[in-house]
């Protein structure tokens, strides 16, 4: 190639050298917010309550389901300081692990959640490099942290997530939604928000089936539309293969968007 030839920006270098430093610059983000509440929550520590509401609300009707997951162990992924693991999971599991990206953020969690027996292990990974352990978890809540996924990590992430599942477990996404049809990108923070249409794509890439999903009502007026989904492995993607957990789905699946839009990303 002489020095005239333009350089393609598609090669693999570039992109594995976009890729990394899409990881890198949300690190550093992250490195200087504060391990507080509204540190995780991009200054919105109010709507913390509100939020979790809605959670508990969700996930106690995941728990009146025909076959509903168990109370044994839940994950919470891209954890922060613990807040969903103290205000939501340690309400209904017996053992809750974290895995998140910051060390800082992991060794606050202690303190903020306090001395307690049902905490496990805490993952110091992003979830790009992380793979649950097999057949282990009743439930794996991902909540304002997808976006910091590439599309491809994510299907990655979200399959070994499947994996991760004990029977009848069930992974839960709660996400900001872009009310265009576009992918919005934060370079600020290193994040994308992505449209409904592309998460359901990712979803089913990842070969999962969304059995429930709703919106998150009451958050202030200006966010992003904020949606929680349950899933569970797809029976057909399961039937291909056969290390995954069998699922019969025939539940309905609800859905509401009444245009609002939220917090963090
Ligand atoms: C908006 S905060 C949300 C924290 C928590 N989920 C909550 O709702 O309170 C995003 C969190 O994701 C973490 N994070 C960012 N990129 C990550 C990655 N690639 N893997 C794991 N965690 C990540 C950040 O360090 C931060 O703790």
């Amino acid at each position: 190639m002489t020095d005239m030839e333009p350089t393609d920006p598609n090669t693999p270098e570039t992109e594995r050298r976009d890729r990394t430093s899409f990881y890198t610059h949300a690190a550093k983000y992250w490195s200087a917010v504060p391990a507080t509440v509204d540190g995780m929550l991009g200054g919105f520590g109010i709507i913390s309550q509100t939020d979790i509401q809605g959670s508990v609300s969700f996930l106690k009707q995941l728990f009146k389901l025909q076959n509903p997951p168990g109370h044994e162990r839940a994950l919470d992924c891209g954890a922060g300081i613990g807040r969903i693991t103290k205000y939501l999971l340690l309400r209904f599991f017996n053992k809750v692990d974290l895995v998140e990206q910051n060390a800082s953020f992991l060794e606050e969690a202690k303190n903020f959640i306090g001395i307690c027996q049902k905490v496990g292990s805490l993952y110091c990974v992003g979830l790009q490099d992380f793979s649950p352990e097999p057949k282990t978890y009743d439930l794996i809540w991902c909540q304002w942290v997808l976006g910091h996924l590439t599309d491809e990590d994510l299907i990655d992430f979200l399959k070994s997530c499947k994996r991760g599942l004990k029977p009848n477990g069930i992974i839960v996404v709660k996400e900001n939604l872009t009310s265009s049809d576009k992918v919005e990108v934060d370079k600020e923070d290193s994040s994308v928000t992505r449209p409904i249409t592309l998460l359901r794509i990712l979803l089913k890439q990842a070969g999962l089936h969304c059995i429930k999903e709703q919106k998150q009502n009451n958050f202030p007026r200006g966010l992003y539309t904020v949606k929680m989904f349950a899933l569970v492995p797809d029976i057909i993607s399961t039937a291909t293969n056969s290390n995954d957990n069998s699922y019969t789905t025939k539940l309905s699946v609800t859905s509401g968007d009444n245009g609002h839009t939220s917090p963090v990303g």
